[in-house]
């Protein structure tokens, strides 16, 4: 897509955006809630017109033109599945409303159960599935078709971490098969430990592309957060005795935090807190998460 626009009315939820995606890639997109990921799936599935812009799909555009939806599968973040049916007779209806014939649909169904594992819960009701069941079984629907492209809402929110795993997994056999993977996430470590490149959208624009180690190193260098967690809340003599050795108040009034490159620094802010007599809880180095990354590009766009 080329310096797409979406506006709602008065409100601009896509502001000139630029993305494209690679043959067996796995892209994920990071940002706060209402940041346009969601409307940005939903302009490459051709489910809302782009206020101005291009998007091409496999070189069509999917809001005038068919066949590119049909290379493509979105799956939602809500489970889009009959709960009093089981996992194979789910498949097999979704399989004849994808427009399958009945000829192809007991191989699609046994394909789309492979990758996604679920074949020893095949006759098992959804709603007595785990989420994480649901949610391979929710993509195994969206797998019949055979989709080029995947697009993924959120899929691994709410499970739990061996769920997880079995979901990354199934995302990478995909990817292996050449088949291209656009997600949303809000988890850094699952952008980290899944995707190729990653996009961080605020505010309708894609502030940053490409891969996440690449665009921690260039944000934060070398430097990691110092966070101070305080015992109790400061008095206003000792915020000013924090503010002076560098330190910043954080949205948790007993946590204080400064950004260092150096070794030593840690030990240094530990030593002068003690000398000031300030009582702390504890004193840790932080990784960069989504909420630091997100803070520093809000910084910067003022
Ligand atoms: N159909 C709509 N009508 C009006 N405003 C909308 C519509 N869809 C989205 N918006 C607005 O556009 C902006 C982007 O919304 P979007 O749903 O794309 O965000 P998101 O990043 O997917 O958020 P979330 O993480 O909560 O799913 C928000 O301000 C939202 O309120």
């Amino acid at each position: 897509m080329s310096d797409v626009h979406v506006s709602f009315g008065a409100r601009a939820a896509l502001k000139g955006l630029n993305l494209s995606l690679g043959q067996g890639e796995i892209f994920a997109l990071l940002g706060r809630n209402g940041s346009g990921k969601t409307t940005l799936m939903r302009a490459l599935t051709g489910q809302i017109r782009v206020t101005s812009g291009e998007v091409r799909v496999f070189a069509k555009d999917p809001g005038r033109e068919a066949q590119p939806r049909r290379l493509m599968s979105l799956v939602p973040q809500d489970i889009a599945l009959y709960p009093r049916l089981t996992v194979r007779e789910n498949l097999e209806v979704m399989g004849g409303m994808a427009g399958l014939s009945r000829h192809e649909i007991p191989q699609r169904v046994e394909q789309a159960m492979a990758v996604t594992r679920v074949e020893n819960r095949q006759h098992d009701l959804i709603e007595h599935l785990s989420g994480g069941y649901k949610r391979r079984a929710n993509i195994a629907a969206a797998l019949l078709t055979q989709p080029k492209l995947l697009l993924l809402d959120e899929p691994t929110v709410g499970v739990d971490v061996e769920a997880r795993l079995a979901l990354h997994q199934t995302l990478r056999d995909l990817r292996e098969g050449g088949t291209s993977i656009l997600l949303t996430t809000h988890d850094l470590d699952e952008a980290r430990a899944l995707s190729d490149r990653v996009g961080i959208l605020a505010s309708g624009r894609l502030a940053e592309t490409g891969p996440i180690g690449e665009i921690l190193r260039r944000m934060f260098g070398d430097s990691r957060e110092i966070v101070v967690g305080l015992s109790r809340e400061p008095t206003e003599p000792m915020e000013a005795i924090l503010k002076e050795l560098g330190l910043a108040p954080t949205a948790n009034p007993l946590a204080w935090n400064s950004w260092s490159a150096e070794v030593g620094s840690l030990g240094r802010l530990e030593t002068a807190l003690e000398q000031h007599g300030i009582d702390i809880h504890e004193i840790r180095l932080r990784e960069p998460g989504l909420e630091q990354v997100l803070t520093r590009i809000e910084g910067d766009q003022g």
